[in-house]
């Protein structure tokens, strides 16, 4: 990881670019990738969010071109691949790159090219890992100083999204790394099915919570504003973004876990640091884990108490890759613990202690 920068990608004290279609907003736009397996109803949740008036001001990206059945909500033919729906909402398809994608639309906003939208929606295709366009979304300097990752919604089919997640990790993946959790089509599955995939759910994520959601039928408010910073505060808010308390000893062990299940794999689990820790040392630690297990590493949150740094920093990461860390002014509230939540694959909370504790914790090891 970089060494932690001031303010990072919560629009503070960011310089001005010359051009002023490479401009840096004062606060990046938030951007929500809503995932789920094939079928599962995303698309069916997406037309409800958009026809809602919160949403007006909303762009959105799918990946695939037609994939999206929002014709007959048209009402101006833009150009090339972006439509005006009459939502007032722009939806856009991603032929190539995702990167260049969001680099237009970005360029577009800030010509008035296109109507100023204030919030980015990438629907993924159903068979997706969502972990490349998370770490897009974290890597790419020209994104991370324009768009903030607001959080990951999953949706999940009620009536077969357990024989899903038995046989496509893809399907794992999405509900493990998810921040928000559809539980949908409610209407058609038996109710015993949907409340046992729902604790299925939450053992894999214990953090996000689990919606039932029918017809698409699911509020804007719900699933938005999932990231560390809270708009309507203008504020961080660690305990929501973070949600350590979600994450119990029970859930880093597969004591009632089927073996055979894709998803007795995966591991949820928070670690606490009561003293400082020394950036080198605990950036030492984190390139070890990414070396030797990146791929393993679905999801990272973090708020570090760092020798020196009067605020906390934040870290997070998805698999080989993490957002450039970000050193907060001040600490929210009186909690000045490190907190590291993890979401893993075949990797124990146990060989995350005892690593950390050899590399930061004063083994001779850096
Ligand atoms: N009964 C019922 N059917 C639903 C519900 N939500 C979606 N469907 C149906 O399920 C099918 C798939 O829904 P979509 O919203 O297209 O799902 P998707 O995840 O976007 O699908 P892909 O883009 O193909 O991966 C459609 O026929 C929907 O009408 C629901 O809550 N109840």
């Amino acid at each position: 990881m970089t060494a932690p920068e001031q303010g990072q990608g919560h629009g503070q004290g960011q310089e001005q670019a010359q051009d002023q279609d490479l401009a840096i907003p004062d606060a990046p736009l938030p951007v929500s990738v809503l995932t789920g397996f094939l079928g599962s109803g995303k698309t069916t949740v997406l037309r409800h969010l958009l026809a809602q008036p919160d949403m007006a001001n909303t762009a959105v990206i799918v990946n695939e071109f037609g994939e999206i059945g929002l014709d007959h909500m048209l009402v101006e033919n833009a150009k090339e691949d972006t439509i005006l729906l009459n939502s007032g909402c722009l939806c856009c398809t991603v032929r190539g790159d995702l990167v260049e994608t969001m680099r237009r639309l970005f360029k577009q906003r800030v010509r008035r090219e296109i109507p100023p939208f204030d919030r980015l929606v990438i629907e993924t295709t159903g068979l997706a890992d969502p972990a490349p366009i998370l770490q897009t979304l974290m890597n790419d300097p020209f994104l991370v100083e324009r768009f903030r990752l607001d959080g990951v919604i999953a949706t999940v089919d009620a009536a077969n999204g357990g024989t899903t997640l038995d046989n496509h990790f893809e399907s794992v993946k999405q509900a493990a790394v998810a921040d928000r959790l559809l539980l949908t089509k409610t209407d058609a599955a038996e109710p015993d099915a949907a409340e046992a995939l729902k604790i299925r759910l939450k053992d894999l994520n214990p953090a996000a919570p689990v919606l039932p959601v029918s017809q698409g039928e699911v509020e804007a408010a719900a699933l938005f504003n999932a990231g560390l910073y809270d708009p309507t505060t203008k504020t961080l808010d660690v305990q929501r973004w973070l949600k350590p308390e979600a994450y119990d000893d029970d859930h880093g062990h597969d004591h009632h876990h089927d073996v055979n299940r894709h998803d007795a794999s995966i591991r949820a689990f928070c670690i606490t640091r009561e003293e400082p820790l020394n950036w080198d040392r605990l950036n030492s630690w984190v390139e070890m884990l990414i070396m030797l297990y990146g791929g393993n590493l679905l999801r990272i949150k973090g708020i570090l108490n760092i020798e020196d740094c009067e605020g906390p920093v934040v870290i997070h990461g998805v698999q080989h890759m993490f957002h450039p860390p970000s050193q907060l002014e001040s600490w929210p509230d009186a909690d000045h613990r490190s907190r590291l939540v993890f979401i893993t694959r075949d990797l124990e909370k146990e060989m995350f202690e005892h690593t950390l504790e050899a590399f930061a914790g004063g083994s001779d090891l850096t």
